[in-house]
């Protein structure tokens, strides 16, 4: 088997909340193993509060276990995460989120590569032509390039995120709720937008969402998270049709 590109090896994440002296452990995700190899999509699907945003921060690095491995590459994730910038990327559900409103969009997809500090790919014209072909890519007329944010509609604002996400080349994204806040008929062009994307540039992807007609149509393998655990993981094709799990069903049933 090919190393995993990104592995969780029974991760569990504990919160504390609560005033001083009064404080509970919360366990947002309880011996969570999961893997995604080089160029593969895993959806990652289960209702709210089950633990999916906190399995993506973990997935990013931006939230280190309480227990258990995160690999990427097959090493343990570096105390430094900055050691894995511009690797892995991650696109959110609201493209405001990670796109600043006083920059004009080919700052805003130019930017990641000026935090990589790269001498390469930082300023002048060959950084403004990789920003256009991405613009491009991401099915976006290169003209928008002098716009800001509050000039778009909010699919041309996920596009840019996604454009900004991919300058990098990063081998691993995470998608969380990529759609979820895009009217419907743009949800299915940003969907197959993604997969293209990941034809073209073969990245590993995990996919979070609480839709499960829109993980069907990008994953290749399915996990279910329910208060914190994974509850099964299967093929796209296996899960729809055969789920293992009560709650798989239960989910499959609402939808
Ligand atoms: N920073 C935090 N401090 C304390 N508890 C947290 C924190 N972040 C998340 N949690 C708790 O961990 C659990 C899992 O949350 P998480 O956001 O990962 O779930 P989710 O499946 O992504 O939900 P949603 O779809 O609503 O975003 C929830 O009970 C949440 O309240």
């Amino acid at each position: 088997m090919t190393t995993p590109l990104l592995e969780l090896d029974d991760v569990t994440v504990r919160f504390l909340s609560g005033p001083p002296f009064r404080r509970h452990a919360h366990d947002a995700m309880r011996h969570v193993s999961l893997a995604v190899a080089p160029g593969e999509t895993l959806g990652l699907v289960g209702e709210s509060g089950s633990g999916k945003t906190t399995t993506g921060m973990t997935a990013l690095g931006l939230r280190r276990p309480s227990a258990g491995t995160v690999r990427f590459g097959g090493m343990p994730f570096p105390k430094n995460r900055r050691r894995l910038t511009g690797r892995i990327q991650a696109v959110l559900q609201h493209p405001q989120w990670s796109l600043n409103p006083r920059m004009r969009v080919a700052h805003s997809v130019a930017e990641p590569l000026t935090i990589l500090g790269d001498p390469r790919d930082t300023g002048g014209t060959g950084t403004a032509g990789r920003v256009a072909r991405l613009l491009a890519d991401v099915g976006l007329d290169p003209g928008l390039a002098r716009r800001y944010p509050h000039e778009l509609s909010g699919g041309q604002r996920q596009r840019v995120s996604i454009a900004r996400a991919l300058i990098t080349r990063p081998e691993f994204i995470v998608f969380d709720e990529p759609v979820s806040a895009l009217d419907v008929s743009v949800q299915a062009q940003i969907l197959n937008l993604v997969r293209d994307l990941q034809a073209q540039f073969g990245f590993g992807a995990l996919f979070i969402s609480h839709d499960l007609a829109a993980v069907r149509y990008v994953a290749d393998r399915i996990a279910v998270m329910r208060n914190g655990e994974v509850v099964e993981t299967a093929g796209t094709d296996v899960f729809y049709s055969h789920p293992q799990h009560e709650y798989s069903r239960q989910l499959l049933e609402a939808l």
